[in-house]
C-alpha cells in the first residue's frame, strides 16, 4: 500500500568537533499517496540529508516525519529502517556485481517462499522491460539496464514510499533522459509515492508531480 508522506518543522544537525552543524532547518512536505515529489538545489543544501532522515539513517534534531498512519521520526522517537517500509534506489546503492539481476531483485524479498520470490522476480523484471535478462550479471547489463535492474530491487518488497536519490546521475545524457521518462511512467503505473532528489530542474519538472525548492541553512 501506498501511503503519504509528512515532514513537518524537520530540523537536521550533524555532530562536528565544534558542535551541532545544522544542514536542514523548519522542513516542510507533504507529499499525497501516488504523487512524485522532487527535491530540488544547490549542492549542499541538504537533500540527500532530508533522504536519509526518511530512510531512518539519520536521527531529527526535532520535527516529524509520518508516513500514512505511522510516525516514522519525531522526539524521542526513531523507528529502525527496515521497519519504515521505505525502499530506495541511490547512485551509490548499485547492484550486488556477484548476483543475477534477478537474485537482485529477489534480495529483498527472503521473507517470501521460493515460488512467490519467483514469481514476484519476475513481474517486476516484466515491469521494468527486462524479462529476458533475469540471468545475467550486472556487468553484462548497460548502465540504463542496471538502474531499471536497481530499479524493479527497491519496488520488488512493495515500498509504501521510494527514496530516489540522483539515479540517473551516471549515466549519458541521452540514456538518463530516457530512463527519467521510463521511470515516471513506471512510478505512476504502480501509483508509487516517491521523492526524487536531484540538481536538474529538468529532470524534476519530467517527473515530478510535485517540485520543492530547497535553499541552504546559511
Ligand atoms: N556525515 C556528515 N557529517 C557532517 N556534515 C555532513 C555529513 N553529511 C553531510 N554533511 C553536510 O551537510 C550539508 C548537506 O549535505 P547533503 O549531502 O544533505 O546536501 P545535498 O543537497 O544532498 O548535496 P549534493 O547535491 O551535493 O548531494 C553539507 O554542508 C554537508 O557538508
Amino acid at each position: 500500500m501506498n501511503a503519504s508522506l509528512h515532514i513537518e518543522q524537520l530540523h537536521l544537525a550533524y555532530a562536528t568537533p565544534q558542535g551541532p552543524h545544522s544542514v536542514v532547518r523548519d522542513f516542510a512536505l507533504d507529499v499525497p499517496a501516488g504523487h512524485i515529489a522532487s527535491l530540488l538545489g544547490p549542492s549542499g543544501c541538504g537533500k540527500t540529508s532530508v533522504l536519509r532522515a526518511i530512510a531512518g539513517f539519520e536521527p531529527v534534531v526535532s520535527g516529524s516525519i509520518r508516513l500514512g498512519e505511522a510516525l516514522l521520526s519525531g522526539p524521542g522517537i526513531h523507528l529502525p529502517p527496515e521497519r519504515r517500509r521505505v525502499g530506495m534506489m541511490f547512485q551509490e546503492y548499485g547492484l550486488f556485481p556477484h548476483l543475477t539481476a534477478a537474485q537482485n531483485v529477489a534480495f529483498g524479498l527472503r521473507r517470501l517462499d521460493r515460488a512467490a520470490q519467483s514469481a514476484r522476480v519476475q513481474e517486476l523484471l516484466a515491469v521494468v522491460g527486462l524479462a529476458q535478462s533475469g540471468a545475467k550479471f550486472p556487468h553484462e547489463l548497460s548502465g540504463g539496464q542496471q538502474q531499471r535492474i536497481a530499479l524493479a530491487r527497491a519496488l520488488a518488497p512493495s515500498p509504501a514510499l521510494l527514496l530516489l536519490d540522483e539515479p540517473f546521475s551516471n549515466l549519458d545524457a541521452a540514456t538518463r533522459e530516457r530512463l527519467t521518462v521510463e521511470v515516471r511512467d513506471i512510478l505512476r503505473a504502480a501509483g508509487q509515492t516517491a521523492v526524487l532528489v536531484t540538481h536538474h530542474a529538468a529532470e524534476a519538472e519530467a517527473m515530478a508531480d510535485q517540485i520543492c525548492v530547497m535553499t541552504p541553512v546559511h
